[in-house]
């Protein structure tokens, strides 16, 4: 390939242009840790990616203002923030191709601003959001082209073919190394590009979007490789991420941008709080711990509706969970308990600010915490009941009317068993309780037993059991 093909293509992806002379000034931190052998951290102080009071505009549009962020060697801090937030905007500033207004960009210790684009081009790779490119080239063209820094005006680059053999395996890209890029789906092209970044082998990485068009299997095998090259290679990987659970759950440290500005940086389960997002994202949102990973998992919510009654959640788990959330959802003050603390009912309670009574698990309810639970109960305008209930919890609501049943078990298919419901919808109410057998006696209580046990359908069934008129939001 031509230099001068490889610059265009590089333009294409929106990388930088890599085929310009090294100043004469730029010295030894200008290259690579890969084929020159050379190891930028070695020689600079402090983070590997440093921005200090980063201003930057569109002409009249100011997009960044006074953005301070440090990346160190070995670490993968993720970029998250509402579109239009400046995620791009500052990437571009780390990687040489936007002109801070005011402020500085270090990476390796060098004044980004101070290099040829092919000395920032060793320090800096990049992985763009738009993935188009220009001409068709193979995927092996593609992946070469991030070998352009190191191109040498007579000898070209002794060592290319083995970087980008590795870059290719990284990825996962080796069986499209003779395919016409233009022939790959969006997916498999974005990893290509993410190939063409590693074989870069530069220090820093900035990824805009690495995960934009992946399937969710790629999506974490992508981000798990970024994390392994920044472990394993000391690289400094700085990348901007919409999806709020993978960042938590791959990045070391977070920063929350928005509007040009930096809200919050830090390890995610500190700096993805309901209130942080809330006020990033412009939306409600719940953040609880991922059952699985432990990270913290974000939950925006619908705006809340307008149930404009006090309902108390007896029940445990996450169907008990899933009520509370709807409830407060469609705008009703919520009380849950008792439950033992821990419980992922409990934890959502709190976390949507419902009042929470807890009590020890596996004991008896009495004492405080009984007193407790039955003023929620005689405070309440309704009660919901999520099947099966502990005995004790069951002595609990025994004179509650009225009173909305869900089946925890099978909420979505189960039919409310809701006071007096039909011998059909009782029939299949799959615990005793005091909503069966009593609840014929419950005429006040009904709320159409035909209607599914959804959690949405909870709050509806909460208004008519009061024969409230159901508005929009249900
Ligand atoms: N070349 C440009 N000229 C003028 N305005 C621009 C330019 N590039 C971006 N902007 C504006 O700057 C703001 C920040 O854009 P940027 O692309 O950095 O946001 P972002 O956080 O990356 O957004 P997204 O999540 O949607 O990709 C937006 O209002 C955008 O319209």
């Amino acid at each position: 390939m031509t230099p001068d093909l490889a610059t265009d293509a590089l333009d294409a992806l929106g990388g930088l242009v890599g085929d310009d002379e090294d100043r004469p000034t730029d010295g030894t931190a200008a290259t690579g840790n890969g084929a020159t052998g050379a190891d930028p951290t070695a020689t600079a102080a402090g983070p590997l990616i440093e921005v200090e009071d980063l201003s930057l505009s569109y002409g009249d549009l100011s997009v960044l203002a006074e953005v301070s962020l440090s990346v160190e060697s070995g670490e993968f801090v993720g970029l998250v923030g509402p579109n239009g937030a400046g995620k791009t905007t500052l990437l571009g500033a780390i990687n040489g191709v936007l002109e801070p207004g005011s402020g500085r960009v270090r990476v390796g210790g060098e004044r980004v601003a101070d290099l040829s684009s092919r000395a920032a081009s060793r320090l800096v790779a990049t992985v763009p959001q738009d993935t188009t490119v220009a001409f068709d080239f193979s995927v092996e063209d593609i992946v070469e082209m991030g070998r352009t820094p190191y191109h040498r005006r007579f000898g070209g680059d002794p060592d290319a073919a083995a970087a980008v053999d590795r870059a290719l395996e990284r990825t996962e890209t080796e069986r499209f190394r003779d395919r016409s890029v233009a022939s790959l789906s969006g997916g498999e092209r974005q990893r290509v590009v993410l190939a063409r970044a590693l074989a870069q082998e530069t220090p820093a990485l900035v990824l805009d979007e690495p995960t934009a068009s992946l399937d969710v299997n790629h999506q974490v095998r992508t981000l798990e490789l970024v994390a392994d090259l920044v472990d394993a290679e000391g690289k400094a990987a700085l990348a901007a991420i919409h999806d709020l659970d993978l960042a938590a759950r791959f990045c070391d440290r977070l920063a929350v941008l928005a509007d040009g500005e930096l809200l919050a940086v830090g390890p995610p389960a500190e700096v993805l709080t309901a209130e942080t997002v809330g006020t990033a994202f412009d939306t409600d949102a719940a953040v609880l711990p991922n059952p699985v990973t432990g990270t913290p998992a974000v939950t925006p919510l619908p705006a809340p509706g307008e149930l404009d009654l006090r309902v108390h959640v007896v029940g445990t788990g996450t169907a008990a969970a899933r009520v509370v959330s709807t409830l407060v959802a469609a705008g009703a003050t919520v009380t849950v308990g008792a439950l033992p603390d821990g419980d992922v009912a409990a934890e959502t309670a709190r976390e949507l600010a419902a009042e929470v009574v807890t009590a020890p698990a596996f004991g008896g309810l009495d004492g405080e915490p009984e007193a407790a639970a039955r003023d929620c109960l005689a405070a309440a305008d309704a009660v919901v009941v999520v099947d099966p209930l502990a005995p004790s919890l069951r002595a609990l609501v025994r004179d509650q009317e009225p009173v909305v049943r869900v089946a925890a078990d099978d909420a979505a298919s189960a039919a409310a068993e809701l006071g007096g419901g039909t011998a059909d919808d009782r029939g299949r109410d799959r615990s005793p309780g005091p909503g069966t057998g009593r609840g014929a006696e419950r005429d006040s209580a009904t709320v159409d037993a035909a209607a599914r046990a959804t959690p949405e359908t909870v709050a509806l069934g909460v208004r008519r059991a009061l024969d409230r008129p159901a508005s929009a939001d249900d």
